[in-house]
């Protein structure tokens, strides 16, 4: 792999000047950093009103009536809709995500979790809806809230009367084996249990989501919206509505973010196409912070018990992992439709457990709707989390250090594929190799040497690992869909005459660079100059079907389909190569990016000079042109690893921590561009040490949501963030046609278990064997308080 952070060559040289394994720098950033992005907010249109959302201030009440009159007097009000209206239209409920259950789009009937959607205003200016929005008057009887699943369990008070199910529990999950798990843990030698907590938290993207409706003189619905997935959201918006798919353009324009908030389909985005449909004139809707942090997609709020049994010498015998999950007033969570919990599967890790079972239940509560997968290939995190504590908890117990327990339990490099033992069939590893290269680039041994050395002095440092394998790139379409359609991706690739050309992908870039890697994967396979294909995502009038970018999959999944689309570009630019050299198809071979007649390597053509002549001297019997698209349709997902470690400093008096030192190895297999990738994993490091010290979303006995703003929702700055450190190691997936794997959440879902187990580590002279994130100062100091009170009375 290559390695240049310069921008060398621009445009000249015999070989392409960019493709994979350069550090090119990203061709959208000019548009980004001199602020000429172009953002849903950004679009202004003739006439367009705004619309406004009534929350709930309750979090459980029945709905007596609301009265609409105050705030249609204020001047400029338009019109005022409730769910009762949209019941009447038949656009009440929305189907959720994976289509098992359903979600009101105004509240009828019941509100049931605080600042729930009521009403929508649409007025002139913001000024006025705003101004309305207070005057719809709802007459609202209180019910008692639930607001945590073990409550929701009891079905004391059921929540949803719109099911026929009289019960708060949404569904029972499970996988594995659960008589052979469970044999295998009464005859261990060795057992650890923990309960850990992976809180609600949120995506909190820096652009809140929003939309622009539109129906043009022809009916033409023309709907710009902050989407990860724009083809998903057109057939069901057709399918919802009942407006023809062709009279449907969903247009993702840039978007600040997505961290997997921008998947799920909003009421907002329901009631701002009714608004334009009744209205006859556009309607944008843009979210407030708080309605973002408050009615949007939360991450997620899983209990999980964790169970491993080992034998004395560290070798790991069995593994169960049950969990309490918390849906929320509706079952909105972002899974694939065959897998409810996601692929929670993957928590028996990086490691070879010969038997396992793992189950869930979820409940509804009154709280937000949502489980989104954030930053996050669908409960990988959790599942990451939970096996990562549970390791290092083991260690603790056998008095073993964490890195060499890890290395005994490894699956061995030469064990794959390897199927593991809740199903997985992993594609390639080498956790030892790239634990080996983390321990010595952060100097493992010193920082155990000196650790000894503080811990006699009294002070508390700790260092913590992680060693995790994601599962990312869904998927194979026999396994993954999203309301019955397969997640699949597609490419379609065109080279003008003069060589340049245009490539578009179902994917959807929120931040990650498509428009630059897409061109490196053509440039490549084409041998043409990156900085010359253009890269067009987002438009679904232009960009053929795909299932947008989440789950780290638009590398997997998309580039697959690029690099495949662009030899098929390469197949039929072989047949004019031939032509031009006066040579049969068989004898031309494609060489240093150039087509040469074999065993005549001074008989050379570019790819360049094929373009040209594809449109001006094809051949006798060529096809004229120089195009392909391409449908790809994984084989299997494809299982990116990491070793991780993390060294902090605990003053056990205040409670703070201080994390000194972070390092993150990634083997992502073929690196694409090594920039953005490094870029991608100081992002996700980022929001990973967020949510290990400082997010929640908690709600109170009341149901009132605790973090509905940034005062109390922390979104780390620079002056937090330690400084991250990096590395890699290159394991090439051997499925996917360039070898890479997907990377945008590695460093989400391998960083928190870190965060924790150092801090764990630091504190664990005191006898401190767990806190639940968020590992907030006040949290720390009232653990380390409780350990030392038991002390001091034993
Ligand atoms: N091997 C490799 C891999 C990768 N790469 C690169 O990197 C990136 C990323 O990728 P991926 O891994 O494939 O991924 P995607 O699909 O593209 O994306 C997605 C992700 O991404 C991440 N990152 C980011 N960044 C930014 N800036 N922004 C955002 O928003 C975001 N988000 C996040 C998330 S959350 Mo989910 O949704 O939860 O599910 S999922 C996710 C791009 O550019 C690519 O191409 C390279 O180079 N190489
Ligand atoms: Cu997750």
């Amino acid at each position: 792999m290559r390695t240049d952070t310069s921008n060398s060559g621009n445009g000249s040289g015999e070989k392409q000047c960019y493709s994979v394994g350069r550090s090119m720098k990203r061709k959208e950033d000019p548009r980004f950093l001199t602020g000429n992005g172009n953002y849903v907010d950004d679009i202004r249109l003739p006439g367009m009103l705004s619309m406004v959302i009534v929350h709930s201030p309750y979090p459980h009440a029945r709905i007596r009536s609301i009265d609409k009159t105050a705030a249609l007097a204020v001047p400029g009000v338009k019109a005022v809709i409730t769910g009762e209206d949209l019941v009447a239209a038949n656009l009440g409920w929305l189907p959720t995500f994976h289509g098992f259950d359903k979600q009101m789009v105004l509240a009828v009937g019941k509100v049931l979790f605080q600042h729930q959607e009521v009403a929508a205003v649409f007025a002139d200016t913001r000024e006025a809806a705003l101004d309305a929005a207070e005057l719809v008057e709802v007459d609202y009887d209180p019910l008692d809230p639930v607001t945590t699943p073990f409550d929701a369990m009891k079905d004391e008070v059921i929540l949803r009367d719109d099911r026929d199910h009289k019960t708060n529990h949404i569904y029972h999950w499970e996988s594995g084996d659960r008589g052979g798990t469970d044999a295998a843990l009464d005859g261990a030698e060795i057992t650890v249990n923990e309960r850990v907590y992976a809180p609600r938290c949120h995506p909190a993207p820096l652009e809140p989501c929003g939309c622009v409706a539109q129906f043009d003189a022809m009916g033409r619905l023309h709907f710009h919206v902050t989407s990860q997935a724009p083809h998903v959201y057109r057939t069901a918006i057709s399918l919802v509505t009942g407006i023809p798919e062709d009279k449907i353009r969903v247009v993702a324009p840039d978007i600040g973010g997505g961290f997997g908030n921008k998947v799920p389909v909003y009421p907002g985005y329901v009631c701002a196409i009714v608004g334009a449909l009744i209205l006859k004139t556009p309607v944008k809707w843009i979210e407030t912070r708080t309605e973002n942090l408050t009615t949007t997609g939360f991450a997620r709020d899983y209990h999980m018990d964790v169970t491993i049994g080992a034998n004395k010498d560290g070798t790991v015998t069995a593994l169960k992992v049950r969990t309490v999950a918390d849906h929320g007033a509706f079952d909105a969570a972002a899974d694939p439709t065959q897998y409810p919990a996601g692929m929670f599967g993957i928590v028996t890790g990086s490691y070879d457990f010969p038997v396992a079972f793992t189950e869930l239940d979820a409940y509804f509560t009154n709280k937000a709707p949502g489980g989104v997968a954030y930053r996050c290939s669908f409960r990988v995190t959790e599942a990451s989390y939970a096996i990562e504590r549970g390791m290092d908890i083991l260690a603790r117990k056998l008095d073993m250090d964490p890195a060499d327990l890890r290395r005994k339990n490894f699956v061995h490099k030469d064990a794959f594929p390897y199927q593991s033992a809740l199903g997985f069939t992993y594609d390639s590893g080498d956790y030892a190799g790239t634990l080996d290269k983390a321990l010595t680039q952060i100097g493992y041994a010193d920082l155990r040497k000196e650790q000894a050395e503080k811990r006699a002095r009294g002070e508390y440092m700790g260092i913590g690992i992680s060693t995790f394998t994601e599962v990312v790139g869904a998927g194979p379409s026999k396994h993954f869909d999203i309301l019955g359609i397969k997640m699949f991706d597609s490419a379609e690739i065109r080279i003008h005459p003069t060589g340049t050309g245009i490539v578009r992908a179902g994917t959807k870039s929120q931040g990650q660079g498509h428009e630059t890697t897409w061109a490196q994967i053509v440039s490549e396979e084409l041998g043409l100059d990156a900085e010359n294909i253009l890269v067009e995502e987002g438009d679904t009038d232009t960009a053929p079907y795909g299932l947008g970018t989440y789950a780290s999959r638009s590398t997997p999944v998309a580039g697959a389909a690029i690099a495949l689309a662009a030899r098929r570009v390469r197949e039929k630019a072989k047949k004019v190569a031939a032509h031009l050299l006066e040579a049969s198809p068989d004898d031309i071979e494609w060489t240093d990016h150039t087509f040469q007649v074999m065993g005549a390597p001074d008989r050379s053509v570019t790819m360049k000079d094929v373009a040209f002549a594809a449109y001006t001297n094809p051949g006798e019997g060529n096809e004229p042109g120089l195009e392909a698209s391409l449908y790809y349709d994984p084989p299997n997902m494809t299982f990116p690893h990491g070793a991780y470690i993390a060294v902090v400093d605990v003053d056990a008096d205040t409670g703070e921590v201080k994390v000194r030192r972070f390092l993150a190895v990634d083997d992502c297999g073929t690196v694409i561009n090594p920039m953005i990738v490094e870029g991608q994993v100081h992002g996700g490091l980022t929001e990973g040490f967020a949510i290990a010290f400082m997010q929640e979303i908690p709600y109170d006995e009341q149901g009132n949501n605790l973090a509905p703003n940034f005062m109390e929702y922390l979104i780390p700055t620079a002056v937090e963030s330690p400084v991250w450190e990096t590395g890699s190691t290159v394991t090439p997936s051997p499925h996917h046609p360039i070898g890479a794997k997907g990377v945008g959440e590695s460093p989400n879902v391998g960083s928190p278990a870190a965060f924790v187990n150092a801090v764990m580590d630091a504190l664990a002279p005191l006898g401190v064997t767990h806190i639940d994130m968020p590992l907030t100062r006040e949290k720390v100091w009232r653990a380390v308080r409780d350990a030392r009170g038991a002390a001091a009375s034993d």
